[in-house]
């Protein structure tokens, strides 16, 4: 498979109160054509972030300061604006988890299907655009898709409402979908039918998707490789099976320790103890260590992500005894 999103060294800084905050700091990550990468870690790790800094959807004073990322060989951070929107929702494209704010509440689902369709040229006519747009929403699930089609989107379940943005980022047959947190409002049903569906994408059209949740038993399912992120950079990737069935970073057990099984419910949950650091305070040490029972005082040096194992990368200078 061929590389569609490569980037290197990634570094997206907020200023705030308390100095500026480097959300997203050394990120690397690849993507290949009809990948589907799971990004997971706790609340704040700066998943969003890194996937915005791509899309370039980061808001001033928010800036992307360092860092390479190539979509199909173009080097992002130098295209203007313009070009940037017109390869978003037609190459990128992004559903994230609160489809209210990503509707546009003064027009029905049906224009803002068609507007899309029309956009990008895959729509000749105003009919012709009605048309696919009937048939993507029945896709992503939606009863009496040619009836709903002119509802507004306060007319809409929050649940019809994540299918509609679904949808609305499919139309645009985008090669690289951020998916973040999407299927959180759905039921398992629903769930399991929009996943089935961007799989399907993925298999037969070569859509690439960055999957973002909190859900490691969804990437489990889900996506062959994972990547773990914690306090703004990436502490783990590799296969997802091999790195759930044998983690090689301190955190990653953690997180796996913290979640129920469905196969072992009785099992005891361990959470992590202590708290993510201040990122307006970290140094260059490992910034898992104050919560990490393996760490010694060489942790406090920089560690870099490195070869754990074949196919695998660990940000953890006791990998290899994790093995
Ligand atoms: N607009 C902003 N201004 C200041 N800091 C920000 C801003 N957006 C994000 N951050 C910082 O970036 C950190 C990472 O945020 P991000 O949304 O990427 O986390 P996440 O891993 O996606 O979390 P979640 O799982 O809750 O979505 C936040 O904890 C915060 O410190």
């Amino acid at each position: 498979m061929s590389v569609l999103l490569e980037v290197r060294g990634l570094r997206t800084v907020f200023p705030t109160r308390r100095g500026p905050v480097a959300a997203a700091d050394g990120v690397d990550l690849s993507i290949d054509a009809g990948e589907a990468l799971g990004v997971v870690g706790e609340s704040g790790s700066g998943k969003s972030v890194t996937f915005l800094s791509i899309l370039g959807l980061i808001r001033p004073p928010g800036r992307v300061v360092e860092g390479e990322i190539r979509f199909d060989g173009r080097d992002l951070r130098r295209l203007s604006h313009a070009e940037l929107r017109a390869l978003r929702g037609r190459e990128m494209a992004l559903a994230m988890q609160d489809a209210l704010s990503a509707l546009n509440p003064a027009f029905t689902i049906g224009q803002q299907l068609c507007e899309t369709l029309v956009a990008h040229g895959l729509a000749r006519s105003e009919r012709a655009a009605r048309t696919q747009a009937v048939a993507l929403l029945e896709k992503v699930g939606i009863p009496a898709a040619a009836e709903r089609l002119d509802d507004y989107p306060h007319q809409f379940s929050g649940g019809m409402r994540q299918r509609a943005m679904i949808a609305i980022a499919l139309a645009g047959r985008p090669r690289l979908l951020v998916a973040d947190e999407p299927t959180t409002a759905l039921d398992v049903t629903l769930r399991a039918q929009v996943l089935d569906l961007l799989d399907d994408l993925r298999r037969e059209g070569g859509l690439a998707m960055a999957l973002i949740t909190h859900d490691l038993a969804l990437v489990a399912e889900r996506c062959a490789r994972v990547m773990v992120m914690y306090a703004g950079q990436v502490v783990e990737t590799g296969p997802t099976r091999e790195v759930i069935a044998a983690p090689r970073h301190p955190y990653t057990r953690g997180l796996l320790e913290s979640l129920p099984r469905l196969e072992d419910p009785d099992r005891p949950l361990h959470p992590i103890t202590g708290q993510v650091p201040d990122l307006a305070r970290v140094d260059t040490g490992c910034r898992f260590r104050n919560r990490c029972a393996l760490a010694t005082p060489d942790c406090a040096r920089p560690v870099p992500l490195a070869p754990a194992a074949p196919g695998r990368l660990a940000r953890c200078i006791r990998a290899a005894e994790l093995a």
